[in-house]
């Protein structure tokens, strides 16, 4: 599991750490590591080795700047040729750091072609000590770098990314590696700032980030962790104990909604998938295992969770569905038109899961009483996917280019699998069937959200294979991304956070 923490966690730990160990020692940890990276990426690079090679580090008021100039010193002790651009006024700039790199043989430089030319450009504008977007004076070095051919590092974190949220106010740095430090940061996993970030690398220096302490406020599955919570069928399963999962999905005008989320329901892991709705002969013609009933919920028999409302629409009987759902006691997950009558009530079951993307998060935020747009949640979507837990008292599934999945306390959970080519139509249905069907098996929700957006994720990149692709695909190649996960295979493929 990769793990982030907060800000003021990470300098209180830092801060205890630093009081036991010889000055300067974290510091130093962060750019002998760094420049590790650097020393990689170079010789990897055009120039294939160090030597000779061209560095411009752009060095920011803070430590951050600090870090880039002793692992800049590094490169410059091993033959690269460093130059430095001082973005802050001399006082303000990492003094020790700076006397470093000049001892190495760098050199500063104001002439912003030098981003141009380079092969590498360090980021050590800011850290975690950022607020805002991309200042005056860093914006030519940025834009030059950027339009050249250098590879860009940024030092714990890309410049104008929001340490804490991911939010990218302005300009920012677009970085190709991010190397960071001690732990992930929040913004470095959550869009739109996974985004700028590129591969993260996390370098140790020394901080207590174990998982199993609960300090971390974000995490991100990996394929050991899926695997740990997938279902898995004993000697003396049957059907029924496997989990049955209901589904009030569908409508004379969506069908297709009910289709695909049994569908992928089936490939979830339960027992048994039960439908009720008004697309049962089209369900049961695609799918001639699912049980089909045309009441609703509660004329259903026995589930041991729903899914309701992919292409419900918001008639009379999508109502009654919704009500029957959420008044029978098992955990239910809520998406789609489901979503938009349940914004007016404002409230859910302890146990319920939404899936809601950002405009129906939008939706359910002017339910309990907050305005928001749609780009404002895209821009913050732990914070919104947080407040939507805590208003509706229940687990929250954000969709998006990163996936949350949260409840009112504890760590959010962002997925790494997530691909564009998911954001296609009946993807949100394939989504919440397979969800249901792992609430059905006994995930509890958080665990359902998401290992369902991270089997969904893959599968999107399996049918996709970079190519366009769609709901009935995805759903097929459910199976393959279920093996992978348990099979172990590799998870490096995934381009972390993306
Ligand atoms: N803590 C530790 O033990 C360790 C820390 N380490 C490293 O230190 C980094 C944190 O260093 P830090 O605390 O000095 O803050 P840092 O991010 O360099 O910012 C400095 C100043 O920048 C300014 N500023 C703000 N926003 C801005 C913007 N958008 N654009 C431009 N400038 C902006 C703002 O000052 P202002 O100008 O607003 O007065 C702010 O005070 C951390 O990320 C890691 O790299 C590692 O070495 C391991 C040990
Ligand atoms: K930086």
């Amino acid at each position: 599991m990769r793990c982030a923490h907060a800000v003021d966690w990470v300098r209180a730990a830092e801060g205890e750490l630093m009081a036991r160990l010889p000055e300067g020692t974290l510091m130093q940890r962060a750019a002998a590591g760094l420049a590790a990276c650097c020393v990689e990426l170079l010789v990897g690079g055009r120039q294939g080795r160090v030597r000779g090679s061209r560095v411009l580090v752009l060095v920011g008021s803070g430590d951050n700047g600090g870090d880039a100039l002793y692992a800049a010193a590094r490169l410059a002790r091993r033959g690269a040729r460093v130059r430095a651009a001082l973005l802050a006024p001399p006082e303000r700039t990492h003094a020790g750091g700076l006397a470093a790199l000049l001892a190495a043989g760098g050199r500063t430089t104001d002439d912003p072609a030098e981003a141009a030319s380079a092969d590498l450009v360090l980021d050590g504008i800011v850290g975690i000590g950022g607020r805002g977007p991309l200042r005056e004076a860093a914006l030519p070095w940025v834009d030059a770098a950027q339009a050249g051919e250098a590879l860009v590092v940024a030092v714990d974190l890309p410049s104008g990314v929001d340490p804490e949220t991911g939010a990218v106010p302005g300009r920012a740095v677009q970085a190709d590696v991010t190397v960071t430090f001690g732990t992930h940061k929040p913004g470095l996993l959550v869009d739109p700032g996974a985004s700028h970030a590129g591969v993260v690398r996390l370098v140790d220096i020394g901080l207590p980030v174990a998982p199993e302490a609960g300090d971390h406020v974000v995490e991100a599955l990996q394929h050991a962790d899926v695997a740990a919570l997938l279902p898995e069928p004993e000697a003396e399963s049957d059907k029924y104990r496997r989990g049955v999962v209901g589904i009030a999905a569908g409508s004379a005008r969506y069908p297709g909604a009910a289709v695909l989320a049994v569908g992928s329901a089936l490939r979830g892991g339960c027992g048994a998938v039960r439908y009720v709705g008004a697309a049962g002969a089209d369900v049961v013609r695609a799918h001639p295992e699912a049980l089909v009933g045309d009441g609703g919920p509660a004329d259903a028999g026995r589930v041991q969770a729903w899914v309701v409302g992919p292409g419900l629409s918001q008639d009379t009987d999508a109502e009654r569905a919704v009500t029957e759902a959420l008044a029978a006691e098992v955990p239910v997950l809520v998406d789609a038109d489901g979503l938009r009558l349940l914004a007016r009530r404002g409230s859910a079951p302890a146990n319920a899961l939404l899936t809601p993307h950002a405009g129906e998060a939008v939706a359910l935020l002017a339910g309990v009483g907050v305005t928001a747009t749609r780009e404002e949640v895209e821009g913050e979507r732990l914070r919104y996917a947080r407040m939507l837990a805590r208003a509706y008292g229940c687990t929250v599934l954000l969709k998006g280019s990163t996936t949350v999945v949260t409840g009112p306390e504890g760590p959010a959970r962002v997925n790494p699998t997530g691909t564009a080519q998911l954001a296609t139509a009946g993807s949100g249905d394939v989504l919440a069937g397979l969800a249901g069907a792992l609430l059905a098996a006994g995930l509890a929700p958080r665990d359902a959200g998401s290992v369902a957006a991270y089997l969904h994720g893959l599968a999107g990149r399996i049918s996709s294979g970079g190519a366009p692709t769609c709901a009935t695909a995805i759903t097929a190649a459910l199976p393959e991304a279920w093996r992978s996960v348990i099979a172990g295979d590799t998870d490096d493929g995934i381009p972390p956070f993306r």
